[in-house]
């Protein structure tokens, strides 16, 4: 997949059509015993407003030229009862719908978050996080109005429409043929804005989320930026940013705009017409006052709903953009899942085999090459080499973080692309180069891969990383809270508690990717001895630039060139005087 940049339009694979509405009446299906509830209320409210205008047209045919005070009266409190009736309907409507829109935007929302996080690294690496955000965030919450009230009320208004029809017909049917020519020229008004209105309204869209992916970036940025006084480029690509998303909507509001207007228009026409050919063409002989004023308000009443319909239609428009969204996440496919007939490893010794392993990350740029070697249960492997030369990939392989090109990697001879992903990551240890800190508290971040550790366990996962003594040195202790990415701690702080985080887990092979890097040397010379005794009975890879911490591994792996370059313990390779040797005498050199 292309990557996708902040200020790149992202591009929709699959076009609308029904079947993403249709797909959505999952989420509605749900709650249609409320909804039916809520249509129902909606009925009468419509039904007693619609009584309204036939009162009047007795009273003004009737009553009042008869001057029958006693129904005058009459008249007026049913008139009033009606509005009465109407109004109190459409308020328990409205707050059933909004129980229920509120329950749709849960169950969207959590299906997404769930779906996101079994979704690849690779989806990650390839789209800028807001993007991702803005579509859990703004479009559940945009959406939510058209799968809930939406739905209904194009069901309501569809219904208003045919009892305003029944009761114009019922008072007067040349009126009614009258009030009914509006439409064809209403539909064709609709037909010629639709089209371009669905496209400027995923235009505004895409520029929404170009900016909330720029700015998520630049709140994390926030330091670096600063560091490097770059606020000013950085105000002006926002501001280009904002500007495109501006006009994107003002153009779109453009198209929207007209639908208004021209029902309106639409609208005066019909009611106009109705006083000239009631009056001019029917002459007041054929046609009553009460009957004018009647189909007048009918009128209005029935191009009501089709304005309405046409706001919600507007409303679909401008949601029916996000509703992709939400899919294509939802059908993201998570690459890196279980197969079909997925085994639970078992419990592992961590006898670990590449065999013969090529991997890219984009298609035709191999990263490693036909990579072979073997780990015994309890071995502990050093991965050194230069940056860049794949030794966080090769980790990255043996948890399954991505699939091989080709060859194989096995587990105590299984083969792992085989395994349950939880029953394979489940009995490793791994600590990523980014010690990432989550908000919360220093407990609640240990525990964090352990729910069940008891605080004994927790304090002596710290203790044997060195990391007790800075945590107990704090105010709140252990319960320190902590923002999220560690923010107010320091790079080794961070380090330790992460590190401590994936001991507790208590792995059968640990990984440690630059566990150690911002460590000073007094706590790393205390961490290694805690560490030795903790790597006994484990398998262990330690990818680390800084020698003296991995001199004493079994085995030293030297990656370069796509592949393992040499191998062998820190003697063997010293005494090789190969690119190990030169590594280590420039560093011991150095120190
Ligand atoms: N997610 C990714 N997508 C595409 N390329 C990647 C990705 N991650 C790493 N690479 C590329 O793969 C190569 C190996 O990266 P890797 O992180 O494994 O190197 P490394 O040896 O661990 O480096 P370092 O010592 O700097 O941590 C690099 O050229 C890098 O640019």
């Amino acid at each position: 997949m292309a990557r996708n940049r902040y200020d790149v339009d992202e591009v929709l694979e699959t076009p609308f059509d029904f079947a993403h509405l249709k797909r959505s009446f999952v989420y509605i299906k749900k709650y249609k015993g409320k909804m039916i509830t809520a249509l129902v209320l909606s009925v009468f409210a419509a039904i007693s407003g619609l009584l309204g205008p036939l009162i009047t047209q007795y009273a003004l045919d009737n009553t009042i030229p008869q001057k029958n005070m006693g129904q005058l009266v009459l008249l007026t409190l049913a008139f009033v009862g009606t509005i009465a009736v109407s109004i109190t309907f459409s308020t328990i409507r409205s707050r059933i719908m909004t129980v229920v829109g509120q329950d749709i935007i849960f169950d969207i929302r959590t299906d997404l978050f769930k779906h996101l996080q079994e979704l690849p690294f690779e989806y990650y690496d390839n789209r800028p996080h807001g993007k991702i955000l803005i579509r859990v965030v703004n479009y559940v919450n945009s959406v939510s109005d058209m799968l809930s009230n939406g739905i209904i009320n194009v069901i309501l208004e569809c219904l208003n429409m045919l009892f305003i029809m029944i009761f114009m017909f019922f008072v007067n049917v040349k009126l009614s043929l009258v009030v009914l020519s509006g439409l064809p020229i209403f539909a064709v008004i609709m037909m010629m804005i639709k089209k371009r209105q669905r496209k400027a309204w995923q235009d505004v869209s895409n520029k929404s989320s170009n900016l909330n992916a720029y700015l998520q970036e630049n709140i994390t940025g926030a330091r670096v930026t600063q560091i490097f006084t770059r606020e000013e480029e950085n105000a002006q690509i926002f501001d280009r940013l904002s500007e495109k998303y501006r006009k994107s909507w003002i153009n779109a509001v453009k198209y929207s705009n007209l639908v208004w207007p021209a029902t309106d228009n639409v609208s005066t026409l019909v009611r106009a017409a109705i006083f000239v050919v009631g009056l001019l063409v029917l002459t007041p002989a054929a046609v009553s006052l009460g009957t004018i004023v009647a189909m007048t308000s009918y009128a209005s009443s029935f191009w009501q709903p089709i304005m309405n319909l046409s706001n919600i239609f507007n409303n679909f428009i401008n949601n029916i953009a996000y509703l992709e969204r939400i899919f294509e996440t939802l059908d993201e496919p998570a690459t890196i899942a279980d197969k079909p007939n997925a085994q639970d490893i078992g419990d592992i010794t961590g006898e670990v085999k590449f065999d013969d392993v090529t991997f890219s990350y984009e298609q035709g740029k191999t990263v490693l090459e036909h990579i072979s070697f073997d780990v015994k249960p309890g071995e502990s492997v050093a991965l050194v080499g230069p940056t860049g030369a794949g030794k966080s990939t090769v980790v990255s392989l043996l948890s399954r973080f991505y699939d091989l090109d080709s060859g194989k990697i096995t587990i105590d001879g299984k083969d792992i692309s085989q395994a349950t992903l939880h029953s394979l990551r489940s009995q490793m240890g791994i600590m990523l180069q980014d010690s990432f800190i989550f908000s919360g508290t220093i407990y609640d971040n240990i525990r964090y891969g352990r729910l069940d550790a008891t605080e004994e366990e927790i304090r002596e996962a710290a203790k044997i990383v060195c990391a007790d003594e800075f945590i107990s040195e704090m105010k709140d202790g252990y319960m320190t809270e902590v923002n999220e990415r560690g923010s107010k701690l320091s790079g080794g702080q961070k380090q330790l508690i992460s590190f401590a985080r994936t001991l507790l887990s208590d792995p059968k092979i640990l990984v440690l990717d630059e566990a150690t890097s911002s460590i000073d040397a007094r706590t790393e010379k205390l961490l290694q001895q805690g560490l030795q005794r903790l790597l006994v009975g484990r398998t262990s890879f330690i990818i680390a630039h800084r020698l003296s911490t991995i001199k004493n591994c079994d085995k030293i792996m030297y990656i370069d060139n796509k592949g393992i370059a040499e191998c062998g313990t820190h003697d063997q390779l010293i005494a090789k005087k190969g690119e190990y040797y030169k590594l280590y005498t420039a560093q011991h050199m150095d120190e």
